[in-house]
């Protein structure tokens, strides 16, 4: 039976909403009369073309996020290649989980197109919000009307309010819903989404087996624990085995060994799934590090930091100034997992890392693509390394040649962890 959560509160003329265009957003609001000017997104947009929105409201996380996922596959797939589709949210300013997602559709050229009749059905059959915007006749003003299709009949939803600007949120909606849906808080919260997708997931069944039945203890551990952390190709791989090797310490990753046959099938799904995943798999880390580290040191490749800092930064779009603000509940370390020893953040130049990654020739995650081609993607995940808060986190330049490097962590760590 799948988890039933609250549908978010709609009130129309509250809400703001954001057009994400090139990778960065466009907010307008709704008023009951026009402004002088349209949004600057609609201004952009060329000469009386119509514009539609898809707005997924549902109680079910698991259904919305696939349903995301497989409506902007059928929309790219059916969509006129002249008809313009960018990511859209909806939500009412400072209200956590009031956030509605969607496409916003720009048709094509004047000729008459399938999307009206395409988004119709695509409304009808999944119950979506369907919005129309359409100019006055001097294309200066927009007014939107909003349409639910439920039982195949259109219900006026929203009266034609007016297209009107509105300032940039505080930070950037994706915020407002972060927590049990990018990051977790808990072990129980992260778990709680496979056991509501094994309904369409059959496979998240087997990684419950594979779980602790309750959160591990995260009393501090007898021997240090060393997480390094860093983007894809600052030398973790390098430097954790080396670390292993001169401290004899056991040598942890996150996800662990055990989960590894599905992290290809979980790395497909939306983030609420992905995310889920990649958490509970911090726990089975920690499990095993609590345990070794009663006799000997740890050594963890990637642990929370990773999990939180690509889970926020893939939910946000634009400059890393669209975070959440620093000291956010969503940086903090979660109670109940372990907090390690000591944290090393390798940094690295970007030049430097992506000579790093070509010379070892792997193959490329999509992560790892979109930190090589999307910038501002890297400097949200940089930044966001930097506010998680909790252990003690180090940042530590790997520029040296690796042998140094080792030398320059091993110094840091006899200091902090008294080895
Ligand atoms: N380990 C881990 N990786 C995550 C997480 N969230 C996103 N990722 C991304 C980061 C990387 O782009 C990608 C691969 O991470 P891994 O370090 O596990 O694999 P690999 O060792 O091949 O990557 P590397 O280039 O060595 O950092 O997964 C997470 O929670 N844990
Ligand atoms: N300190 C270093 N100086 C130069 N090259 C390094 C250093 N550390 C690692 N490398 C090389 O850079 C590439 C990525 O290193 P790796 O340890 O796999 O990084 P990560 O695990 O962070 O992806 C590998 O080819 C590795 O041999």
């Amino acid at each position: 039976m799948a988890a039933k959560h609250a549908l978010p509160v709609l009130r129309w003329s509250s809400r703001v909403f954001s057009v994400e265009l090139n990778g960065a957003p466009f907010y307008f609001a709704l008023a009951d009369r026009p402004e002088a000017e349209a949004p600057r997104l609609f201004g952009q947009l060329p000469r009386a073309r119509r514009c539609f929105s898809l707005l997924l409201r549902s109680a079910d996380r698991v259904h919305a996020a696939r349903l995301h996922a497989r409506l902007r596959d059928a929309l790219l797939r059916e969509l006129p290649p002249e008809c313009r589709l960018a990511p859209m949210c909806s939500f009412l300013p400072e209200v956590r989980d009031s956030v509605l997602r969607g496409f916003f559709l720009q048709d094509g050229p004047d000729s008459p197109s399938p999307t009206p009749r395409l988004l119709e059905a695509l409304a009808q059959q999944h119950a979506l919000l369907l919005c129309s915007y359409t100019p006055d006749r001097e294309n200066r003003h927009w007014t939107q009307h909003v349409w639910s299709l439920e039982g195949g009949t259109r219900v006026d939803v929203g009266t034609g309010l007016c297209v009107v600007c509105s300032e940039a949120p505080r930070c950037h909606p994706a915020a407002l819903s972060m927590i049990n849906s990018d990051v977790f808080r808990t072990f129980q919260d992260a778990r709680d989404v496979l056991t509501e997708c094994v309904a369409v997931l059959p496979e998240a069944s087997s990684v419950l087996e594979h779980l602790p039945s309750r959160a591990p203890s995260s009393a501090p551990p007898a021997f240090p624990v060393l997480v390094v952390e860093g983007l894809d190709a600052t030398g973790k791989t390098t430097l954790t085995e080396s670390l292993r090797d001169a401290l004899g310490a056991v040598l942890l990753r996150s996800p662990p060994q055990s989960l590894a046959p599905w992290r290809a099938l979980f790395d497909r799904e939306p983030p609420l799934l992905r995310r889920a995943f990649y958490a509970v798999g911090n726990y089975v880390t920690a499990e095993q590090a609590a345990q070794q580290a009663m006799k000997t040191p740890v050594v963890v490749d990637r642990f929370w930091h990773s999990t939180a800092a690509y889970a926020i930064a893939t939910a946000v779009s634009g400059p890393p100034s669209g975070l959440p603000d620093p000291g956010s509940e969503v940086y903090r370390w979660p109670a109940d997992l372990l907090r390690p020893s000591l944290v090393v953040l390798l940094t690295l130049d970007p030049e430097e890392r992506r000579r790093r990654l070509r010379d070892r020739g792997q193959g490329k995650t999509e992560e790892e693509r979109q930190l090589d081609h999307n910038q501002l993607f890297r400097l949200r995940v940089e930044e966001a390394y930097r506010r998680i808060s909790g252990p003690p986190c180090i940042a530590v330049d790997a520029s040296p040649s690796a042998d140094q490097l080792l030398q320059q962590v091993l110094l840091l760590v006899r200091s902090r962890c008294c080895l």
